[in-house]
C-alpha cells in the first residue's frame, strides 16, 4: 500500500476539523473560505516600501474572526529591505538567536535557502513544506499548530551575529570574515550591565512579529526544527505588547512603567530620516556592501524592578521619565506630540527636564543628532522566591551603524539615566540585517556569492 493510499483507508488520518483540500496542500488561509463567504479585510498599513497584502480573496477573511484586528492581513517577505523593521509594530513578538553548529558554508547556506523558503511560506500564511502533508509514517513537515489561523501579519527578520564571522580564537569560520561588516562586534561591556551569557550574543538571530503569539511561536518552532543538525536554539525571548510604534498610523503604547512607549520614535512615513539613521548606505563599509540597504539590530533584556517602581510616586515617576504618564507630554509642556523643549525652567531655576531625566538623555540633540528605530516589546518571564515578577523591557532598535547610533547614547544612559535605578541589563547582542531578499534569492545569498 502507499502511504496515500495508507492515510486514506485510516480513519484517524481524516480529522473533521480539517477539510481535505488543508491535508492535501492548499494554504493555511484557505481553511477561512472554505468556513464562509469573504469579504475585504479593511485595516489600512504602511510598510515603508513593503505594501500590505489585504487579504481580499473570499478564502483569506474568517467572518467569524472578522472583529479581530487586521485578520487575515499578510505583510510580503520579499522587497528592497526586510520586512519586521519599518513595519508598523505587531503585538507580539518571538525572537530567537541561534548558535551554528554546521561547520560547512555549503550547510550554512542550504540552512538560510531553507529558511527563506519557510519564511516565505509562513509570512503567507502557508504551512512549512510546501503544502505537502508528507508520509504518513513520518513527521508532518509543519508542526501544525497554526492551522486555521490567519497570517496575523506575520514578519520575519532575520539577522547575522559576529561569532558567524569569527569564532572566540579568531578563526574565520565560513569564509566571509574579510566581508564582517565593521560595526558588527560584540557590544562593550556597558556601567552597571549584569549580562547572563545564556541571554546574550548568537551567530543568528530571527525576530518573528506577529497579531497573534501563537503565529509567532510557530514560526520559530518550525524555522527551529529546519535547523536541526544546523543551527541550535541559544536564546530566545517572548515579547506580549509592543513598546514604541513605528508608523504613524499607530497609537503610542505603554511600557511595564505605565508610561507611554515610542512617541518621538524614528516612523516609517519619514522616510528621509530612516534613509539617514536606519538602513546601511551603500558606500558605508566598502568591504561589506553586501549589507547596503540593512540595518544592525541591537537586542537588550532589560529586567524593570517594577515592584520598587510602583512604591515611586508619580512625581519622581514623571521626573525620572520627563514626560508626563497620562498623556506622554513633555514636563516642558504641550502636548504628547510635542517636541520637548529643554531648555525650560522651573520656579526653581532648574531645567524642568532634569539632568538625569530619560527624554533628555537620550534625545537627539544630546546624543549628535542621531536617532533610533526602537520596536521593542514588554515581557514577563514568571517570578522569584520572593513573589517578585520577572518583567522588563525587551529593547530592539535598528540603527545604520552601532558605533554612532547606539552605543554612545547607551554608555551616556548606563551612567546617567535616573531610571537606571530601577534597571538591570540582563541580555545583549547585535546583529547585521542583511538587505531584502528578491523572489528566487536566499537572505544574506551577497553575502556569500
Ligand atoms: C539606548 C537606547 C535606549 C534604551 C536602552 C532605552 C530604554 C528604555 N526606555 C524606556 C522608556 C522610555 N523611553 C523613551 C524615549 C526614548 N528612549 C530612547 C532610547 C532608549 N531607551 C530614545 C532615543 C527615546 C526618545 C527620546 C526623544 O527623542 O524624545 C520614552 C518617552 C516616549 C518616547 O519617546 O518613546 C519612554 C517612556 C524604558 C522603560 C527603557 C528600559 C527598560
Ligand atoms: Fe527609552
Amino acid at each position: 500500500m502507499t502511504d496515500d493510499a495508507i492515510r486514506k483507508s485510516t480513519p484517524k488520518s481524516t480529522p473533521k476539523s480539517i477539510p481535505k483540500s488543508t491535508r492535501d496542500g492548499v494554504s493555511r488561509r484557505r481553511l477561512f473560505g472554505l468556513a464562509g463567504a469573504g469579504a475585504a479585510v479593511g485595516a489600512a498599513g504602511f510598510a515603508g516600501g513593503f505594501g500590505v497584502a489585504h487579504a481580499a480573496e473570499a478564502d483569506a477573511f474568517d467572518p467569524a474572526r472578522s472583529s479581530d484586528r487586521g485578520a487575515g492581513d499578510r505583510y510580503p517577505f520579499h522587497g528592497a529591505h526586510q520586512a519586521g523593521i519599518v513595519t508598523p509594530a505587531q503585538d507580539r513578538l518571538h525572537f530567537a538567536a541561534f548558535d551554528v553548529t554546521a561547520t560547512t558554508r555549503a550547510e550554512l547556506v542550504s540552512l538560510l535557502r531553507e529558511w527563506t523558503a519557510a519564511a516565505v511560506a509562513l509570512t503567507h500564511g502557508d504551512t512549512v513544506g510546501g503544502g505537502t502533508p508528507g508520509a504518513y509514517e513520518a513527521p508532518p513537515p509543519d508542526t501544525g499548530e497554526a492551522l486555521g489561523l490567519p497570517p496575523s501579519r506575520l514578519t520575519l527578520t532575520f539577522g547575522f551575529g559576529p561569532s558567524l564571522f569569527r569564532d572566540a580564537e579568531g578563526n574565520d569560520r565560513f569564509g566571509i570574515d574579510d566581508r564582517r561588516p565593521r560595526g558588527l562586534r560584540r557590544l562593550p561591556h556597558f556601567p552597571k550591565d549584569n549580562l547572563d551569557p545564556a541571554r546574550s550574543d548568537g551567530d543568528l538571530c530571527v525576530q518573528a512579529c506577529a497579531d497573534d503569539p501563537q503565529v509567532a511561536v510557530h514560526a520559530i518552532r518550525n524555522l527551529s526544527r529546519l535547523a536541526f543538525g544546523t543551527a541550535a536554539l541559544r536564546w530566545s525571548q517572548l515579547g506580549f505588547g509592543r513598546t514604541s510604534s513605528t508608523s504613524r498610523t499607530q497609537q503610542t503604547p505603554r511600557n511595564l512603567f505605565g508610561f507611554k512607549d515610542g512617541t518621538a520614535n524614528l516612523k516609517a512615513e519619514e522616510t528621509r530620516l530612516v534613509d539617514q539613521h536606519v538602513w546601511v548606505g551603500a558606500a558605508d563599509d566598502p568591504k561589506a556592501r553586501w549589507l547596503a540597504g540593512g540595518s544592525y539590530l541591537v537586542a537588550r533584556r532589560i529586567t524593570m524592578n517594577i515592584e520598587t517602581w510602583d512604591r515611586t510616586s508619580l512625581r519622581e515617576q514623571e521626573n525620572l521619565v520627563g514626560r508626563d504618564r497620562p498623556e506622554g507630554a513633555p514636563l516642558s509642556g504641550g502636548t504628547e506630540f510635542t517636541p520637548p523643549d529643554l531648555t525650560v525652567k522651573g520656579s526653581d531655576g532648574k531645567p524642568l527636564l532634569t539632568a538625569d531625566s530619560h527624554v533628555r538623555l537620550a534625545h537627539h540633540s544630546q546624543n549628535d543628532g542621531v536617532r533610533m528605530l526602537r520596536r521593542g516589546y514588554n515581557f514577563t518571564d514568571g517570578n522569584d522566591a520572593l513573589g517578585r515578577l520577572d518583567a522588563g523591557l525587551f529593547f530592539v532598535a535598528y540603527v545604520r551603524d552601532p558605533d554612532t547610533h547606539y552605543i554612545p547614547m547607551q554608555t551616556r544612559l548606563a551612567a546617567r539615566d535616573g531610571l537606571m535605578e530601577y534597571l538591570q541589563h540582563r541580555g545583549s547582542a547585535l546583529f547585521a540585517v542583511p538587505p531584502g531578499v528578491r523572489p528566487g534569492e536566499y537572505v544574506g545569498q551577497a553575502l556569500f556569492t
